[in-house]
């Protein structure tokens, strides 16, 4: 039974959910990073929120780990490309808490806009300061929205609703989305020119760190009100502090902060300036989203093998899975096959698919193929980290699809590109389940491609047979299955022959002396 950590507190639906699958789950939440290593080698999957940080040192310490869920969105907690190279596949839950965080954004606008905390604090304290706070209305304002995905045009949507103008950067909206979502696409100068209110809902990249620079800032409206409750980093702080004290920003309220927990910070206190710990998407109606989502995720992968919302990984239905394993098999051995036979220099791989196979999913195939080629090599490869060592290597990856109807019902072919040539290998599924060889090196042979093989190249004549039968035989071999197959009579010809035990050195050095012998190897699967 596969056996999952929830290191974060998470709502206790994920928990119950990962009990119902059949998952085993512990739920051991604030730990150091050394005490979540001394744990983790027992887990087969990792369940967090945004505390646990998923660093190169945990996952080395993580033998059994194939999976972590993240119950939110941003994964900048986790070090996906180690997670990559290990294997792990890493899920989001992109959609659970986008609500939820919309509706903070909208609140802090709010906030900044009527000086709520202030107004609430001075009140409090038995000060009755009306005349303090002079607040602004929403209502004919324009909102400049950078980042215009999930969360971002939930709160366009909102926006609009209160009747403000909203005008959006975001480099990848379209000018058909920006209708559809009734806002104008603009650039950043422009939106920084324009906007009474900024709101950011982006992730932090390399493009939008410091988005909001202190040159960013300078272009603003006097007076402009800015909420961030995308991810710290997005503002330069200090430079956002200078604009509130200077007056030229009217307000700002950070939900995130470039370090956190933000226990300190020269912002506070600062008149104007609203914040909040990182509680965008902190309701109970979005907690429970993200952990039955997150929940159900991980389980699907760790029962069946299906993939949603991974971020390193393609996406494969629950549904999916089954129909996609035995060519998953197939696409395996084949890859296998070829990792073992084809040498030196390989610079790229082709994958085509035919018959049924054209039908499915063929990013999960190709990662098969991947897998099983590069297993040869490294007994590390899975089908999450082959698409990313095959790059690494700059193994240039190639997928086709026919349409046309061939010989077999389904048929998939590897060709690898190699110094020596292309060299090419296909199979199908006999009864939609049983992979077989059906084509090696461009000669049609049918074989079962399991256990211990011996691969034998010779020139076709007559008495060969006989003479590695007997050799065989001799040598205290015992064959199982016996495949055969040749270019053109006379010509070259290819045996495969399945064997009881693995393929010894001496054995094959016997094999080449028999006359017509070109190639003699030992295959396993
Ligand atoms: N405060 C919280 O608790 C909380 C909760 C949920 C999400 N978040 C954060 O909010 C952010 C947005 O989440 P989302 O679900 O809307 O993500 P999303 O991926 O749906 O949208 C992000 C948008 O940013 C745009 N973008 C990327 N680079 C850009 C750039 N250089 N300039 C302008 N736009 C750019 C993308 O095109 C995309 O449309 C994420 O960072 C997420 O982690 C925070
Ligand atoms: O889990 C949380 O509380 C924060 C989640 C949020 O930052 C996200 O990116 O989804």
């Amino acid at each position: 039974m596969p056996k999952v950590l929830i290191s974060d507190q998470m709502d206790p639906k994920a928990a119950q959910i990962f009990r119902e699958r059949g998952v085993e789950v512990d739920e051991i939440t604030g730990k150091t990073p050394e005490e979540v290593i001394a744990i983790i080698g027992d887990y087969d999957g990792l369940a967090i929120r945004s505390s646990t940080k998923v660093t190169k040192a945990i996952l080395a310490a993580a033998t059994k780990l194939k999976v972590i869920g993240r119950a939110g969105i941003g994964v900048d907690n986790v070090d996906i490309p180690a997670a990559s190279a290990q294997g792990v596949v890493v899920m989001n839950t992109p959609f659970g808490n986008s609500i939820t965080t919309a509706e903070h954004a909208i609140a802090l606008m709010f906030a900044l806009a009527r000086q709520l905390p202030e107004a609430d604090a001075s009140t409090q304290a038995g000060k009755w300061e009306k005349n303090r706070f002079m607040g602004v209305e929403l209502t004919s304002k324009t909102l400049g929205l950078i980042g215009a995905g999930n969360i971002g045009s939930i709160v366009a949507d909102r926006a609009l609703g209160l009747r403000m103008k909203v005008v959006a950067f975001d480099p990848f909206l379209t000018p058909e989305r920006a209708i559809e979502m009734g806002v104008e696409k603009v650039t950043l100068d422009e939106l920084l020119a324009r906007a009474d209110f900024i709101t950011l809902h982006t992730p932090l990249t390399d493009q939008t760190r410091n988005i909001l620079s202190a040159e960013a800032l300078a272009k603003t409206k006097p007076g402009v009100r800015i909420i961030n409750c995308a991810r710290g980093g997005l503002i330069d702080e200090a430079a956002l502090k200078a604009g509130l004290d200077s007056g030229h920003i009217g307000g700002a309220a950070l939900d995130v902060f470039v370090q956190e927990p933000a226990k300190e910070s020269p912002l506070f206190g600062t008149p104007n300036f609203v914040s909040t710990p990182h509680l965008g998407a902190s309701t109970n109606e979005a907690q429970v989203n993200v952990a039955i989502q997150v929940a159900e995720q991980m389980a699907d992968y760790l029962m069946s093998g299906g993939v949603t919302n991974a971020l390193n990984v393609p996406s494969l239905s629950a549904e999916e899975a089954p129909k996609l394993k035995p060519y998953m098999a197939l696409a395996e051995k084949l890859g296998s096959l070829i990792g073992q036979l084809a040498h030196g220099g390989l610079s790229g791989i082709a994958i085509e698919v035919e018959g049924a196979a054209a039908s499915l999913n063929q990013k999960p195939i190709t990662s098969a193929v991947l897998a099983g080629l590069m297993r040869v090599h490294t007994d590390t490869v899975n089908m999450v980290n082959a698409p990313f060592l095959a790059k690494e290597r700059g193994i240039d990856v190639r997928e086709v699809r026919h349409d046309r109807e061939g010989d077999y019902h389904t048929l998939l072919r590897v060709t690898v590109k190699t110094e020596a040539g292309d060299r090419s290998v296909a199979g199908t599924l006999f009864g939609d389940q049983a992979p077989r060889l059906v084509e090696l090196f461009g000669i049609k042979v049918e074989a079962d491609l399991a256990g211990h093989m011996l691969y034998v190249v010779n020139e076709d004549a007559p008495g060969f047979i006989g003479r590695l039968g007997s050799l065989l035989g001799e040598a205290g071999v015992n064959i199982g299955t016996f495949h055969l197959g040749r270019r053109s009579a006379g010509g070259e010809a290819i045996l495969l022959l399945s064997v009881d035990e693995p393929v010894t050195q001496d054995l094959l050095a016997k094999v080449r002396t028999l006359s017509g012998v070109r190639t003699a190897m030992g295959l396993s699967f």
